[in-house]
């Protein structure tokens, strides 16, 4: 085993619920011994799915299991409309069948999808259990994996089911993402691109000055770091701000108000959550231009740096405003019954408004290409 040869370290500081996420290539192998460091029983439960089981299962369980762990694991079909109550229920049974204890540990072993739902399971399994996260994505390492929002999807909506809960540690070896799919990558782009809106005016300007954002070769291991570290930093000060987003954690949601209705409203098969994310980045720019919080440059620079990424920036014509509209009505910051955004407001800037018109919202929504009949989906 190599000695481990940390990157970078983010605190997430939650006083007693305060963790480490650490950044380190080629760590994988150490994932035990950075477990033996935090206290837990003797029983872990790896959860993961198949593609990532078949890639990176047998060394993160070897890692383990040399650390003096019982190791034992279960897999979940890869995909968003696996995020269900009964794949947790699968889980719960897992967790049954093995004994597992108040001190027994969760790891999850995958991107955003297996994270979310390993929490939950965690969260909730004899009211609470070990979790650790070891997210292989780059969506799940700059942001699924860090500050506790876990849960699954409803049929009528995105994350309506869930708990806050926050992992023991979070363990990120960026050469896992060597294995990812390009696609997958621009979608973890799409979120890190959100931080420099949202956040980190000097990392949205590092993106601009790459010359290629659109997979993970073209990245140098310098820029990768930053990707990395910065984007964990913006989501630890945020989090650690408003653990459970009485206010400014609603920040994070920048682009999701849209975004996650047009992800149900595609039934989680043709678009991924970064890919509607970035759409949903795109809505709020525009609304933020026709209201006049933002200039149109600023909006343009958005949506450049989500271009060169390879990311889509339209709504597809499958999709109707109508159906937006009534979406819109299910997503958690409805207070008062009216739809809050966030709205950019400077690189590196946004507030939280209900205070959009609706027709403006049609507008832009038909605008950027949704269809003005109902889809029937
Ligand atoms: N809890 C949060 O704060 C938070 C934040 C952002 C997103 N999310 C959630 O995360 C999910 C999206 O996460 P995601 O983009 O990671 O999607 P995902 O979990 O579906 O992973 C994407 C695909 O990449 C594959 N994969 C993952 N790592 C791999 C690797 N190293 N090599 C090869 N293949 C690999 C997976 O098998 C999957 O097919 C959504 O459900 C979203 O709601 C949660
Ligand atoms: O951590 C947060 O807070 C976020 O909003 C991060 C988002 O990127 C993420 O997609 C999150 O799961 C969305 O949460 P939700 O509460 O809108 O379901
Ligand atoms: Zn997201």
């Amino acid at each position: 085993m190599n000695e481990l040869v940390l990157q970078s370290t983010v605190n997430v500081d939650l006083g007693p619920l305060s963790y480490q996420i650490a950044i380190a290539p080629n760590s994988l192998e150490n994932l035990g011994s950075l477990l033996a460091d935090l206290n837990l029983g003797k029983k872990i439960l790896v959860v993961s799915n198949p593609i990532v089981a078949d890639y990176y299962g047998e060394r993160a369980i070897a890692s383990l299991s040399a650390a003096g762990f019982s190791v034992s694991s279960h897999l979940i079909p890869a995909g968003e409309r696996y995020k269900t109550l009964d794949s947790i229920q699968t889980l719960y049974d897992k967790a049954l069948e093995q004994r597992l204890e108040r001190s027994s540990t969760l790891v999850a072993l995958g991107g955003g999808v297996i994270g979310d739902m390993t929490g939950f399971a965690a969260a909730t399994w004899l009211r609470g259990i070990n979790f650790v996260q070891v997210p292989t994505s780059l969506l799940a390492m700059v942001d699924a994996s860090v500050g506790g929002k876990t849960g699954v999807n409803h049929p009528q909506g995105k994350n309506l089911i869930g708990a806050f809960y926050q992992p023991r540690l979070v363990h990120i070896d960026p050469e896992v993402l060597k294995t990812l799919p390009e696609r997958e990558f621009r979608a973890g782009m799409a979120e890190v691109i959100k931080y420099g809106v949202i956040w980190d005016n000097d990392l949205f300007v590092r993106l601009e000055g790459a010359t290629a954002l659109n997979s993970f070769l073209a990245i140098d291991p310098e820029l990768l770091n930053i990707i990395l570290t910065r984007s964990c930093q913006a989501k630890a000060e945020v989090v650690s701000q408003d653990e459970k987003e009485s206010g400014v954690r609603a920040i994070l949601n920048y682009g999701h108000t849209i975004g996650h209705a047009i992800e149900s409203l595609t039934g989680y098969e043709t678009i991924n959550h970064g890919e509607a994310v970035a759409i949903g980045m795109v809505a709020a720019s525009e609304i933020a231009v026709r209201l006049g919080l933002w200039d149109r440059e600023c909006g343009d620079r958005q949506l450049a740096l989500l271009q060169k990424t390879g990311l889509p920036t339209q709504i597809p014509a499958s999709v109707s405003v109508e159906d937006i509209l009534d979406t819109l009505q299910t997503d958690k910051k409805v207070k008062a019954g009216r739809v809050r955004f966030i709205l950019p407001t400077g690189i590196g800037e946004v507030k939280i408004t209900d205070a959009v018109p609706n027709d403006t919202l049609r507008d832009v929504l038909a605008d950027l290409g949704a269809s003005n009949s109902n889809s029937g989906y």
